[in-house]
C-alpha cells in the first residue's frame, strides 16, 4: 500500500522539476512551468486506485435472479495501468467470470475492481491475482476466472523494443481451476485473445 508518510504536493512537483533536468531540459523555460503542476494531477489519476477499496464496490449484491447459477462473464474490460518497475504505461483489457452462488454482483461493479487495482503500480501476475482473490474472497462464488492480456510500454518503447507483444495471464479459482468443461466455456465466452 501507499507510504503513510506521503509528501506534499510541492515536494511532488520539485520531483518532477528534477526529473526534467535530468532529462536535459530546463524546466524554468515556458513550455515546461506548468509541466509538474500538470504531472502531480495525472499521478493523482494514473494512481487513483490506492485511495479505493476494491471489495467496497462488491458488497451490494442482488439475489433475485430467478435462480441464475450459470457462468457471468464481462469481457473487454479494457484498463490502464502502470509497471511498477518502470512506471511505463500497461494497457490492455481484462475478462473476468465467475459462477455465482445465489448472489449476483451489478455488472459494472467488475470493471471497478479491475480499474481500482489498474490504477496501481502493477506487475501483470499481481493485479491478475488481485482481481480474482478480491472477487472470491466478497462474493464467494462457486469459482472465479481472469483473465489479462496486455502490452507493456518499457517492451515496446523502450529496452528490448518489441511492438506488438501481448503477455497473456490467468487466474482460475474454484469451479474454473477443477472443472475443465467450465474454464472450457469460460475462455470460449472470451473468445482468443484480440490483437491491437
Ligand atoms: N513478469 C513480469 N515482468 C514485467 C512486468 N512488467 C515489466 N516486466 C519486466 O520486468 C523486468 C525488469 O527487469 P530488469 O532487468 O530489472 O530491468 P531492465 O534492465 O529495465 O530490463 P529490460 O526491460 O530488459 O531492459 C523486465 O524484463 C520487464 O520486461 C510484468 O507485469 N510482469
Ligand atoms: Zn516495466
Amino acid at each position: 500500500m501507499a507510504d503513510p508518510v506521503r509528501p506534499t504536493r510541492e515536494e511532488a512537483e520539485a520531483a518532477v522539476r528534477t526529473l526534467l533536468s535530468w532529462a536535459g531540459d530546463d524546466p524554468a523555460r515556458e513550455g515546461l512551468i506548468d509541466t509538474p503542476k500538470r504531472v502531480a494531477k495525472a499521478y493523482a489519476d494514473w494512481f487513483s486506485g490506492y485511495a479505493i477499496d476494491p471489495d467496497e464496490y462488491l458488497a451490494r449484491t442482488f439475489e433475485e435472479v430467478a435462480g441464475y447459477d450459470e457462468l457471468i462473464v464481462l469481457r473487454d474490460i479494457r484498463f490502464e495501468s502502470h509497471c511498477e518497475h518502470h512506471m511505463a504505461p500497461i494497457i490492455g483489457r481484462a475478462h473476468v467470470g465467475y459462477l455465482p452462488d445465489g448472489k449476483v454482483v451489478g455488472i459494472s461493479k467488475l470493471a471497478r475492481v479491475v480499474d481500482a487495482y489498474a490504477r496501481r503500480l502493477q506487475v501483470q501476475e499481481k493485479m491478475t491475482a488481485q482481481i480474482a482473490d478480491c472477487i472470491q474472497r466478497v462474493l464467494q462464488p462457486r469459482g472465479v476466472g481472469v483473465v489479462i492480456e496486455a502490452s507493456h510500454g518499457c517492451m515496446t518503447t523502450r529496452g528490448v523494443h518489441k511492438r506488438g507483444v501481448a503477455m497473456v495471464t490467468s487466474k482460475m479459482m474454484g469451479g474454473f481451476r477443477e472443472d475443465g468443461r467450465t474454464r472450457a466455456e469460460f475462455l470460449q465466452f472470451i473468445g482468443s485473445p484480440a490483437r491491437s
